[in-house]
């Protein structure tokens, strides 16, 4: 019996529903679940009690009260270094190695290959390692004998593997990042951006089909609507096709506007948050691009909804795709520099320059639709 095998088992033993689905090992995805059958839209995968889940209620008193405040994060972390019990040894044999981390989590990439991410995933990252740190100083001050790679390692884990959790008992929320739990089993489903439904009550999770599934298929869930620099700082991974993906314009629309039209889309609500997706260049972007290149009157009478769209497009797109253009330059070049680094491994290397190839192509649909 393997691993993986031994853990089904154990689950099982700890009330884990399991209907005709299993751990399987996904090229490039590590482990995901494959249905074992077809399912019909509606059923029942999976259904993991409370009683079976890692959560502030279940770390042992003498490790939360040595830490005192800290994250549920970094609390659940402190309780998986240091569990030497044999209870959950089968689900803990069964958690990714730090090698499968170094490879995935910019959090463990060299310093150099981390300043090369997109503004948005560099972001999550400082903030990542804000959180990270506060944790390990509040864990190696109660337990000096936890190594700080361990720590890293167990920290990981739980972010990347925790689900929303409310404790049913608890009359006061907690803020929205305390609200996790580490689920047995539900943490080997992969993400797509839509996926099966998972509901949460007093009783545990359900995972269930949200449309006919083939047997032999993998079975995802969906860890929210997150884009490519999100899932790649957070989870580790790109995707290829994520209807979820969009880019920030800030960094290229603010420098065109003088400190007076910055004013002007304060007060009106209007100032930063330019994004754009596959589909579409946000409101907010229109908005801030007519502020550079219509006069002021015009702007308020867009802003009013007094205002054709249509009749002034034409000069805004001008605008717009000049911007495009520097900022796909710029992709460009990013790529160029990280094939030309020997920071870090390859693997981490291809991520990164994938990253700025694929907003490389997000630019391209905009520019192209403009310019043809
Ligand atoms: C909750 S775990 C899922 C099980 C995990 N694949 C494993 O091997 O144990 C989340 C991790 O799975 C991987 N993952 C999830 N969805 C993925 C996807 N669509 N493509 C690639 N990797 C994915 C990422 O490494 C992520 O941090």
């Amino acid at each position: 019996m393997d691993a993986h095998e031994r853990f089904t088992e154990w689950s099982k033993a700890q009330g884990v529903e399991i209907n005709a689905i299993a751990p399987h090992r996904f090229p490039g995805r590590g482990l995901g679940i494959v249905a074992k059958k077809g399912f019909k839209k509606g059923e029942t995968l999976l259904k993991v009690p409370i009683s079976a889940l890692r959560t502030i209620n279940t770390v042992p008193t003498p490790i939360s009260e040595s830490i005192g405040s800290i994250t549920t994060h970094g609390l659940l972390a402190a309780e998986l270094c240091l569990d030497t019990s044999s209870d959950r040894e089968p689900w803990n044999a069964v958690l990714p190695t730090m090698e499968f981390f170094l490879q995935s989590i910019p959090f463990m990439w060299d310093s150099k290959l981390q300043s090369h991410l997109p503004d948005v995933a560099k972001t999550l990252l400082s903030q990542q390692k804000t959180k990270m740190a506060v944790d390990w100083a509040a864990v190696s001050e109660a337990f000096p004998e936890v190594a700080y790679d361990d720590y890293v390692h167990r920290w990981l884990i739980v972010n990347t593997r925790t689900f929303y959790y409310l404790d049913p008992k608890i009359k006061k929320k907690p803020a929205r990042d305390d609200c996790m739990a580490l689920n047995p089993f539900a943490d080997y489903f992969n993400h797509a951006a839509t996926g099966c439904g998972v509901s949460f009550s007093s009783q545990g999770y359900t995972v269930t089909a949200s449309q006919p599934i083939k047997a032999g298929s993998e079975i995802y869930i969906s860890y929210g609507t997150h884009s490519n620099d999100f899932l790649l700082t957070e989870y580790g991974f790109l995707m290829t096709s994520n209807k979820w993906d969009e880019i920030p314009l800030d960094a290229y629309i603010l420098p065109l506007l003088s400190t007076k039209q910055k004013g002007r889309l304060e007060e009106d609500g209007f100032l930063g948050k330019y994004v754009l997706d596959k589909e579409t260049v946000c409101y907010r972007t229109q908005v801030a691009l007519r502020m550079v290149c219509l006069p002021l009157r015009r702007w308020e009478r867009f802003v009013e909804g007094m205002d054709d769209e249509e009749s002034d497009q034409e000069v805004v797109d001008e605008c717009l795709v000049k911007v495009l253009r520097e900022y796909r330059r710029d992709a460009a070049e990013k790529v160029k520099k990280i094939q030309g680094l020997k920071s870090g491994i390859s693997s981490q290397r291809k991520t990164l320059s994938e990253r700025w190839k694929q907003i490389g192509a997000l630019l391209d649909i905009h520019i192209d639709t403009i310019e043809f």
